[in-house]
């Protein structure tokens, strides 16, 4: 029997994840733009796509990922980015804090906590990384905020302290921003709020800061993969700018795999 092809080796499909990631649609439109109309895209979560890949990399058979930087699987496994020629997936980005409209006027302490919010790649995968070995979402991120108290005390820079007001903070189950989330949230806790997180997909996320029924997220992959968001909730929410920097999304191999360019799956 001849060599099967790598659409074959995977059944032609590329392993997704929730389907309003902005990866998903970029994803849809990359099976479009590179003809790949054999190829169908599996929607799924961020947990069953690298539950997917420990599966597969553990017995080296192939297998095809909505991947993004910072993520722990690039120091866990020997990956790469499948080039993508006709830049479907976008250039290096960033993640923005976006608040509620009316944040700074009622929780004024909290805008600045979140305003002042940056950190890098490094800071996250260090939470990311406790996280995927075991550690519960809030002990990596007190475990960090006790490292790194420099930093922190940068975010809380002349921020009012709480005194109990409830503080809603929404995100998706993304690795990153189950990091990211759990450390502001100790930092906001520390400062003496209340806060709630609330687990949600992106579309609901967006559209709770939009509506004012959630104070803020901090999960704004911008300024490409969240484009239609943006679109969609112009002028409802206030963006705060990048809490982190360097970001970048694609489709994602095991090294162990012979393509290099999304071009190679036709
Ligand atoms: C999956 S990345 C963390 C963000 C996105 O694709 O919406």
């Amino acid at each position: 029997a001849g060599t099967t092809s790598v659409g074959e080796s995977v059944e032609y499909e590329i392993v997704g994840i929730d389907p309003g990631a902005g990866i998903m649609k970029a994803t849809s439109s990359a099976i479009e733009e590179y003809g790949l109309e054999d190829w169908t895209l599996v929607e799924g979560s961020g947990a069953a796509m690298t539950a997917a890949l420990k599966k597969a990399y553990d017995k080296e058979e192939p297998i095809i990922v909505t991947g993004w930087t910072p993520h722990w699987k690039f120091a866990k496994y020997d990956l790469k980015y499948l080039e993508d020629p006709k830049g479907i997936f976008g250039g290096e980005e960033n993640i923005h804090s976006i608040a509620r409209l009316g944040l700074k006027d009622d929780l004024p302490g909290v805008y600045t906590v979140l305003n002042n919010f940056f950190w890098t790649a490094d800071d996250m995968n260090t939470v990311m990384s406790d996280i995927q070995e075991g550690t519960k979402p809030e002990e990596a991120a007190a475990k960090w905020v006790e490292e790194n108290t420099e930093k922190v005390a940068e975010w809380t820079d002349g921020a009012e302290k709480g005194n109990g007001e409830e503080v809603k903070l929404a995100y998706v189950a993304w690795d990153s921003e189950i990091a990211s989330t759990n450390v502001i949230a100790n930092v906001l806790k520390d400062l003496g709020y209340k806060v709630s997180m609330s687990q949600v997909e992106a579309g609901p996320m967006w559209t709770g800061v939009a509506d004012g029924s959630v104070d803020a997220h901090i999960a704004g992959w911008l300024p490409v993969t969240h484009a239609d968001y943006v679109k969609e909730f112009e002028g409802k929410f206030e963006d705060l700018g990048a809490n982190l920097e360097g970001t970048k999304i694609g489709l994602v191999v095991p090294s162990y795999m012979e393509i290099d360019s999304i071009e190679d799956l036709k």
